[in-house]
Formats: C-alpha cells, sequence, structure tokens
C-alpha cells in the first residue's frame, strides 16, 4: 500500500555533512552483470556520489508480470550530497541515457532500474516525502524480498522503516513467513563467463517452519557443492606428492574428480594449489608456485572433453601474482588460506576482476607460528562500542559462543579492508580456516558453529559488517584433528572419517565443502544434503 505521506519534504538536505542513500537496482535485460557493474560505475563517476556497500546479487522470478527473463536484484549504500530530487534525475539519467533502457509498459523487462529505496541526510535523519516524481521511502519496499532482503546486508538489524517505525528486518520475515516460493530468493555468486554462457554459484535459503515448535529458521536448501583439491606440491601433507609434477597425469586425476562429482552434481569445483600450507611446511617460492599451477589449468580449460560451464576451477594461493595469472589462464575463484594478509595486493587483483569470486580464510600468524597462536579469550572491548548479532539478534549466551564470535570479529576485520578495495561483497565466500591456528577442540567446535558465522553480523563505532548469505566454505579433509579421533595416523586413510565430518558439515550449514577424496565424499555430501536439506 502506498503510504498517506506529507506532500513536501520534512527534514531539510543538511548542507555540509553528506547524505547516505540505499538504492536499489534490477535487471533483467542483456548482460545483467555488465548492466549492474556499469551502473554502480556512473553513479561513481558523479562527482556527488560515493558507491559505499554493495549487497550480494540476487535472482528471482518476476514480480508483477510473470512472462519476462529473470531479474538480478540487489541494494547499493551510497554517499551524497544531492538532493533526493536530483538523486532520481541521475538515476534516470543512467537508465535512460547511459544504459539505454526503454521502458516498454508498467513493471515489463529493463536493462537497470535504480530506485531510491532510502534518504537519510546528513544528520542521519530519514527524509520522508511523497511528490508525483519521487515517494520516499520506496512505497513498495514492504513488499519485495528481492529489495529488503539485500537491504538487509546493508542496514544493522535495528535499522526501522521511517513510516511505519517497525525494524526493517521484521517486514522481511512476515514477507518470508507467508512461505510464497516467488519470495524465496536465489544468491548468486557470478562467475566468468564461458562461451558467452553467464555462469553462477547458486545459493538457495529459506525458512523452514519446525516440525514440532513451529519456529521458522533459515535453512540452506540448494545442494551443498563439492570442491576437489588438486595439490600439486610435491610435499603436501595428505597425498605426499602422489600427483607428481606431470600435467598429464594432474588432468587425468582432475577429469576422474569431474567424473565423481558431476555423477551427482551439477556442477563441481576443482581447487589447484601449487604450495602446502600444513602447519611448518616450507612455503613455494613465486616460480615454483606459478611453474606447479599456470600451465595446469591452462591445460584444463583446453581439454575440450571437459563440460567447461560446469568446471570451476579455483587457484589455492595467498600470492596475489599467481592469482593473477590463474586469473588470466581462466581460474573462477581465487582461493586464499591467508584472507588477504600474506600479500596486500591481493584485494586489488580481486577489485579489477568483478566476476572472479574470493575464498577469504580465518587465519592467525603464518604458517609457522599459526599452531601456538590458539588462544582465543572472551572479547576486551576496552576502546570500541561493539555490538555483536546473530539472525538479527544480540548474542544471549555468549560463553558458548566465543571461540566463533573471536574468529568472525577478525575475519570480519579482512571483509572490512576488502570492500575498502573495492571487492563486491557479491564476491567474497568465507571459510572459518579449520586447522589454521586452531587446535583440534576447537575444529570441532568451529563446525558446530557454522550456522552462526554463517548469520553473524557486528555494528563497530557505527561500522556495520553483516555476514547475512555469505556462503560458507570449509576444509576439514583428512587433517590431524581427525586422526586424533579415529587413531588413523596417516592422512591418506582418513577419508572414510572425513566423510562423516562432511556431512556433519552440511548439517551445520557449510555451503562448499574441500575434499580430497572426491569419489568417496561426494555421496557422503549428497546423503547429508538429502537428510537436511530436502534436495534429491
Ligand atoms: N523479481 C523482480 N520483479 C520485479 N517486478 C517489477 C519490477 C518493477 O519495479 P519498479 O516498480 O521499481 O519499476 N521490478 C522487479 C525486480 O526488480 N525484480
Ligand atoms: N579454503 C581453504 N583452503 C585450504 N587450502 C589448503 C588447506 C590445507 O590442507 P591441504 O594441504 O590438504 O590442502 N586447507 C584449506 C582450508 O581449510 N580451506
Amino acid at each position: 500500500e502506498v503510504f498517506d505521506l506529507p506532500a513536501v519534504q520534512v527534514t531539510p538536505v543538511v548542507s555540509g555533512k553528506p547524505s547516505v542513500a540505499y538504492l536499489a537496482f534490477g535487471t533483467n535485460v542483456g548482460n545483467r552483470l555488465a548492466n549492474i557493474q556499469c551502473a554502480i560505475d556512473l553513479l561513481n563517476a558523479n562527482a556527488d556520489v560515493i558507491v559505499r556497500k554493495t549487497s550480494s546479487i540476487f535472482e528471482s522470478e518476476p514480480m508483477y508480470f510473470q512472462n519476462q527473463p529473470q531479474f538480478l536484484n540487489g541494494c547499493l549504500e551510497i554517499e551524497t550530497r544531492l538532493s533526493p530530487n536530483d538523486l532520481l534525475r541521475l538515476c534516470k539519467h543512467i537508465e535512460y541515457e547511459d544504459l539505454k533502457r526503454v521502458k516498454e509498459f508498467e513493471n515489463g523487462p529493463r536493462s537497470i532500474d535504480l530506485d531510491i529505496i532510502l534518504y537519510k541526510n546528513g544528520n542521519g535523519e530519514d527524509i520522508v516525502m511523497s511528490t508525483a516524481d519521487l515517494v520516499v521511502p520506496h512505497p513498495r519496499l514492504i513488499e519485495r524480498t528481492f529489495v529488503m532482503e539485500p537491504l538487509c546486508e546493508l542496514v544493522p538489524p535495528n535499522e526501522v522503516h521511517p513510516v511505519t517505525a517497525e525494524p526493517i528486518i521484521n517486514h522481511l520475515n512476515q514477507v518470508y513467513e507467508q512461505l510464497n516460493d516467488e519470495d524465496v530468493l536465489c544468491k548468486l555468486i557470478p562467475l566468468p563467463k564461458i562461451n558467452g554462457a553467464d555462469r553462477f554459484l547458486k545459493f538457495k535459503n529459506k525458512l523452514i517452519k519446525d516440525t514440532v515448535s513451529g519456529r521458522l529458521t533459515a535453512a540452506t536448501v540448494s545442494p551443498t557443492l563439492t570442491m576437489g583439491i588438486v595439490n600439486t606440491t610435491p610435499d603436501s601433507f595428505s597425498d605426499g606428492g602422489k600427483l607428481g609434477n606431470d600435467v598429464s597425469s594432474q588432468l587425468l586425476r582432475i577429469k576422474e574428480m569431474v567424473q565423481d562429482v558431476l555423477s551427482l552434481n551439477e556442477q563441481v569445483i576443482i581447487d589447484i594449489g601449487g604450495c602446502s600450507t600444513r602447519p611448518n611446511s616450507a612455503q613455494a617460492t613465486l616460480d615454483e608456485e606459478l611453474e606447479r599451477t599456470i600451465s595446469l589449468i591452462r591445460a584444463v580449460r583446453a581439454c575440450d572433453s571437459l563440460p567447461q560451464e560446469k568446471v570451476i576451477l579455483s587457484i589455492d594461493t595467498y600470492q596475489s601474482e599467481v592469482a593473477q595469472q590463474a586469473i588470466e589462464a581462466g581460474v573462477d575463484i581465487v582461493n586464499d588460506i591467508s584472507g588477504g594478509k600474506f600479500d596486500s595486493n591481493m584485494f586489488t587483483v580481486l577489485a579489477n576482476n568483478p566476476a572472479v569470486a574470493y575464498a577469504m580464510s580465518h587465519i592467525r600468524g603464518d604458517i609457522q607460528s599459526m599452531s601456538k597462536l590458539t588462544v582465543y579469550d572472551s572479547e576486551d572491548y576496552n576502546e570500541d562500542a561493539v555490538t555483536e548479532y546473530c539472525y538479527g539478534h544480540e548474542f544471549q549466551n555468549k560463553d558458548s559462543t566465543t571461540l566463533i564470535r573471536a574468529l568472525a570479529r577478525e575475519l570480519a576485520v579482512q571483509y572490512k579492508g576488502a570492500l575498502d578495495m573495492g571487492v563486491k561483497s557479491w564476491q567474497i565466500i568465507l571459510d572459518p580456516g579449520v586447522g589454521f591456528a586452531k587446535n583440534a577442540d576447537q575444529n570441532l567446535d568451529i563446525i558446530r558453529s557454522i550456522h552462526v558465522l554463517k548469520n553473524y553480523s557486528v555494528l563497530k563505532n557505527s561500522e556495520f559488517v553483516n555476514f547475512r548469505n555469505k556462503p560458507i566454505l570449509i576444509g576439514p579433509s583428512r587433517k590431524k584433528f581427525i586422526g586424533n579421533i579415529t587413531g588413523e595416523t596417516s592422512a591418506a586413510d582418513r577419508d572414510i572419517s572425513t566423510g562423516s565430518v562432511a556431512s556433519a558439515c552440511v548439517g551445520y550449514g557449510a555451503d562448499i565443502i574441500r575434499v580430497h577424496n572426491t569419489a568417496n565424499c561426494v555421496k557422503s555430501i549428497k546423503m547429508a544434503d538429502s537428510i537436511y536439506r530436502q534436495t534429491r
């Protein structure tokens, strides 16, 4: 319903301090991702606008007029000196002049649609207005999950709708509670196109009603992805360089892994690593790492017997030069166990490649020192006002979540650093870093806390970092914490136990699982999906 708002804006735009506005974007015509990227670049090109944050990108069915292509939607947080009306003029100019939108009919297809959702003046006061051209807040905001879901990634859980005075997250849950399929969104992680085809990792979350209590909880319902490990290092702890360093035998192994996973899934991720990162291992030089990975990546991409669109390639490296060359050779994901800590140029490489995904892991210290850095104290926020949330509510029982909250706060620093360097939030996958600065018990605790990390957000000195909708990658395969419990002293003997751990990770909400033995683990993961995710 459209609110009966006052006809003129009641709160002046404060001169001097910039305003903050939230825009919603939608596109379902042409190269949709390029349209989004272009709209962001055009907004930033305006001297009076800075795009401060981008939300995830969601795919959704057309809401009002069905027979048109699916939309890509999301939200932006901008800082601006433009008044609401001038901001509207800029948005319309971008839509119709720059991106040549042709409006055939109401709610019809469009190359880009930029709507002003909320607008706050320099004092942080909400502008509420209604004229023939512009209604703020957007009148249909609280009926649209494709706007409120991305918006709830950008604003803190206590952000209220300026007219209803209700938290926006409550309006979103009210729509979800109607359990309409068309309100369920697919979160997309864009990947580089192959043969001109759009490629994405897709994750679908929805509210599930608990059969006994009737309580609604968010659950992932899309299939868990399997990431097969290809370590091309001579000394990797888990397969002792069995692969050797000839590309043809490595390519043969990759074909086997692809076959294993695609027999039960739509997509497969292959993670190629040229530097072992087991505790205290010797680190490869840049040339060694390049020599062990780039030619293999090229060989995979040149192999026409592989279904390239379904084969998602990842480079396991913390060196930005390796990442850059691997992207040029055809990888879709940079898997960085250091979360950007070991190479200050890594975020720039990712910012320059917005269609490449970035798996950001938590770690402390370095490969030599991390095993000694496993004390995660209860928080001592002496200097900052910090509020932490899970599922949008403040933590009640803090003692049982000390480890995962400390880990999340440290990961949030890296995450914010990446966004500040221009990495888009839609590129980022999070990994709690099993075995990196964690002891055996802490690794088990992390697995139990995956769903907490997935729904964690933190407000620190008015800076809000939200992990809502961030896919979680986890790498438990053949690691020591398994052997400590099963008594399997040799890593290569731990595949059955790894399968059990993989199922538990699915149960706790992991979205991607990194494993050595794809033949064995893909079945465990498929079984876990059919039990925990109602996917066949
Ligand atoms: N899924 C989806 N459906 C839609 N239907 C209509 C409009 C028209 O929106 P407008 O009223 O803001 O022009 N936009 C979308 C959209 O962005 N996504
Ligand atoms: N994202 C991610 N990447 C990783 N790469 C290497 C290792 C070390 O194990 P390996 O030497 O068996 O590959 N573990 C991880 C992990 O846990 N997560």
